[in-house]
């Protein structure tokens, strides 16, 4: 959301524009579209931050079926005022850095983009009350893996249990953490999210909204404005919500309606591409060996044997790996 366009929009606007070649219907020249970043989506209708105004949009129709998320990077122009009742069109969709995906669950091959451009998935896991559900970690941490993000594990209620035995479950796969909770110390959660932008996946009860409105003292402000104007809040839409951490320390996406992944878009032979160290010593694989335990000579059985790998480390990789075809609950 830089200034970029905006200033060499301020040049054509001084001086009078010259029109030597004539616009074609295929190309359409946006000369005069606003920068914005979509911070959540309803019912086709897309919210869009330019600058610090909120303004509602849709998409224009040279977009054709082209999806638009949370988190894109978009051009749009028309009434980009934001005033009560204004529509702007998005035009345009920047190239996205990353994207985390699901399918609907397992069996169904239809992808779904919830959210792009994000570095980091923070999975948001009691510590009891609920119980922690390590094979729904698992998953988020695949979804993480696949999408290009880094993970971190925010373990919250540390007033109810001990983080330990949880945290040495993900020790060997070197997970970043943080041990939250309610009216405690926030500034190890801060320090990782500053600069980013981060998606808090949790599930029901863990906490996510304490951490929210702690993080983000004016959610439901930002939240409010967009209300407004959909009639719908944070909490019972199933979009996620992107909002920003107070003095551009980064930005934090809320997901309420989304609480698992289906996997069946990941390839199982891409995750160990997540660990390099691991997937030097698969050189010599068959092709087609998902690393997966039992896969016939494959080269982390080797390196095992020899006392090349960390048996706990390919032990959590593999335990991963099965994850990703395991049922989501
Ligand atoms: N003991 C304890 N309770 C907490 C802590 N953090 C949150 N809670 C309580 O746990 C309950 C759920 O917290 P929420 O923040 O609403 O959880 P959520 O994950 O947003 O849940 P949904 O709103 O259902 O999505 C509330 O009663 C909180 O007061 C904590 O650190 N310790
Ligand atoms: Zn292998």
């Amino acid at each position: 959301m830089s200034g970029r366009y905006t200033e060499h929009d301020h040049e054509h606007y001084e001086r009078p524009r010259r029109h030597t070649r004539p616009r074609t219907k295929e190309r359409p020249s946006y000369e005069d579209a606003v920068d914005g970043v979509v911070v959540t989506v309803d019912r086709g209708r897309y919210t869009l931050l330019v600058d610090d105004a909120t303004v509602m949009a849709m998409k224009a129709r040279p977009l054709g079926r082209k999806g638009v998320v949370v988190g894109d990077r978009v051009r749009a122009v028309g009434d980009t005022s934001g005033a009560d009742g204004s529509l702007a069109r998005i035009v345009e969709v920047a190239e996205r850095r990353t994207v985390l995906r699901r399918t609907a669950d397992d069996d169904d091959p239809v992808e779904r983009v919830i959210v792009s451009n994000a570095d980091q998935l923070v999975v948001v896991t009691a510590l009891a009350d609920p119980e922690p559900r390590p094979r729904l970690i698992d998953r988020a941490l695949v979804a993480a893996y696949d999408a290009g993000m880094q993970p971190l594990l925010c373990l919250t209620k540390s007033d109810l249990a001990d983080p330990e035995t949880l945290l040495s479950t993900y020790r060997s796969l070197g997970v970043p953490w943080v041990v939250t909770r309610k009216g405690g110390d926030l500034d190890a959660l801060r320090e990782r999210l500053h600069g980013r932008t981060s998606v808090l996946l949790g599930h029901s009860g863990v906490g996510k909204s304490t951490l929210v409105n702690a993080l983000v003292p004016a959610a439901d402000r930002q939240v409010g404005v967009v209300n407004a104007v959909t009639g719908r809040g944070r909490h019972t839409s199933t979009s996620a919500f992107m909002l920003a951490l107070p003095d551009g320390a980064g930005w934090i996406v809320d997901t309420p309606g989304i609480r698992s992944f289906g996997l069946a878009h990941v390839r199982p032979g891409q995750l160990i591409g997540a660990f390099p160290d691991l997937d030097e010593l698969t050189g010599e694989c068959s092709r087609g060996c998902t690393h997966g335990a039992g896969e016939p000579e494959c080269g982390l059985d080797l390196a095992v044997a020899s006392g090349a790998a960390d048996p706990d480390r390919v032990e959590s990789f593999r335990r991963l790996l099965a994850a990703r075809s395991e049922p989501a609950y």
